[in-house]
């Protein structure tokens, strides 16, 4: 396919969006992207260095960005596919995911993937070849045995590798993803990588990567982009002093990051007395048909616990947690215990259960609504199992009212510099997470669960939730495939999807 000619050049291009005025990047942007090259962005901007690539926004002059190697009549926007992980597969509320009723517009795996094809249905050759397409990505991606499970199901890795497969079955010259190995475990983040260099050139690939990830040993170039332009671009040793300097300045935030003043925020820390485990699960077990989940859990959370929940993409840990926190249809077991009690239908409730807890999931992330002002959003967090802020009579343990609520939430929000007054869905993806682990912590919980609930922060965030936890008082159950995006945690439980038991230990 490679003609030889650049991909893209910018050429003193000043970017902009459609419908305002205002730059995108102070300076303009001059860069040429070459077929024999093998580019990865980062810094600050690469999201928008991505979108700029990928043809979005208007180049002033129009003749500043072109694309020599696409023919005549080609529109860039089209031949270009940029996969972006933010939050677009919604179930309507969280506990969707695990039931078994479906909704007529749900679509199973295979209908969603398929839905990227645009082949004229009278073509053969073109038809037979999107078939070899289809079956090359599925076997590749591991998704053939998912493709009959429905996309609200899949676990957030599987989500990730069935938008990735999607994106390709779009058959795009050139593919751009936004950090597409977030939340992949090692294994599927090694097997994607070499795929997507085994594929070069068909598409070409642009990855964006975070400036401490590990870098595909294909990527041959790289470009730094902040909220200047791009800063520098060239081979990758050529550029590497640039992203050792990201990555120290990264490292130094760690250190300058104050601690928060839960004295000041009453928010000390919230061990009750006279319960030794917080959660006691006796032999517990999960299958779907004939699919085996979770296979013969024993676990217990002691008062104070810190615990890293591990195991591969598909492991169980999102549906362990959901059978904690009630979402899950196999929570009213009394197998399951919290605060030395047995579940009963009758005498708990899913109310009941989740005032103890706290909790921040991609799977809220997907379903919180967008049209509350950021303070509202985190306000949310005092009404259990509710997404409105509280009302004026409300009270939450500890008997806190509303000026005191907002009290607290104000302090959070300026501890975590995000502007309470904008609303949630205009907010960056960043202050959106932020936003929602403030949720989670402010009524001071006993149980706080983050499930992958720092994966796309920025790093002045991750570090400031960490720290945060780090000195919180409270039982922490984390999830997380980077220990860089985990809190400190003490003990590890492993699971393994079925195949084998659980294992458990202390964090080395
Ligand atoms: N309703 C369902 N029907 C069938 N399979 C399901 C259902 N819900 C979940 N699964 C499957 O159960 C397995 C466990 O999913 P879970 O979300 O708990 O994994 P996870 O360990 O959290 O993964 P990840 O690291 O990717 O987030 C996955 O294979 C998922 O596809």
């Amino acid at each position: 396919m490679s003609s030889g000619k650049a991909l893209v050049v910018f050429k003193d291009a000043l970017l902009r969006p459609q419908h305002h005025g205002k730059n995108l990047f102070t300076n303009p942007l001059s860069l040429d992207i070459l077929p024999t090259q093998k580019w990865a962005v980062t810094g600050t901007h690469k999201s928008r260095l991505l979108q700029a690539l990928a043809g979005q926004f208007t180049a002033v002059p129009a003749s500043s960005r072109t694309y020599p190697f696409l023919e005549n009549k080609v529109w860039p926007a089209t031949a270009c596919s940029l996969i972006m992980f933010d939050t677009d597969i919604k179930p309507a509320y969280l506990a969707a995911r695990y039931e078994f009723f479906r909704e007529a517009e749900d679509a199973d795996l295979e209908s969603f993937l398929r839905s990227a094809f645009h082949a004229d249905k009278t073509d053969t050759a073109a038809i037979e070849k999107q078939e070899k397409v289809f079956n090359e990505v599925v076997d590749r991606l591991g998704l053939r045995q998912l493709l009959k499970q429905w996309v609200v199901t899949l676990s957030n890795g599987q989500n990730r590798r069935a938008r990735i497969a999607r994106g390709l079955l779009k058959s795009p010259r050139i593919l751009l993803a936004d950090e597409p190995f977030l939340g992949l475990d090692p294994g599927a983040t090694e097997n994607l990588a070499n795929m997507l260099g085994e594929l070069y050139p068909n598409p070409y690939v642009i990855l964006g990567l975070r400036a401490h990830e590990p870098v595909p040993s294909w990527i041959t170039h790289m470009a730094v982009a902040d909220e200047n332009g791009i800063v520098d671009a060239g081979t990758k040793e050529a550029v590497a002093p640039t992203i050792k300097k990201l990555i120290d300045q990264r490292n130094a935030l760690f250190h300058d990051v104050e601690p928060f003043d839960f004295e000041a925020a009453g928010m000390t820390p919230p061990l009750r007395e006279g319960v030794e485990s917080i959660i006691d699960i006796d032999h517990a077990t999960i299958q779907y048909e004939d699919r085996m989940v979770i296979n013969d859990l024993k676990w217990v959370v002691k008062r104070g616990d810190r615990w890293h929940l591990r195991g591969n993409n598909g492991s169980g840990k999102s549906t362990l947690l959901s059978m904690l926190t009630a979402d899950h249809p196999k929570s009213w077991n009394s197998k399951i215990k919290m605060f030395d009690e047995p579940r009963k239908v009758g005498k708990h409730n899913y109310f009941s259960i989740n005032r103890a807890i706290g909790h921040a999931s991609p799977e809220i992330h997907a379903i919180f609504p967008k049209t509350l002002k950021a303070r509202s959003a985190a306000a949310t967090g005092f009404t259990v199992g509710s997404f409105l802020p509280p009302a004026a009579s409300a009270h939450v343990a500890g008997g806190l009212n509303k000026e005191q609520m907002y009290e607290r939430v104000n302090k959070l929000l300026e501890y975590f510099k995000v502007d309470g007054n904008t609303t949630f869905g205009d907010l960056t993806l960043n202050d959106q997470k932020v936003v929602l682990f403030i949720r989670a912590i402010i009524r001071n919980p006993e149980i706080l669960i983050l499930d992958e609930a720092f994966s796309a922060m920025n790093d002045e965030s991750i570090f400031r939730c960490k720290k945060f936890v780090d000195e919180w008082g409270g039982t922490v159950i984390a999830i997380g495939h980077v220990n860089d995006e985990i809190p400190r945690c003490d003990k590890y439980i492993r699971l393994h999807g079925g195949h084998t038991k659980p294992e458990q230990g202390l964090v080395e």
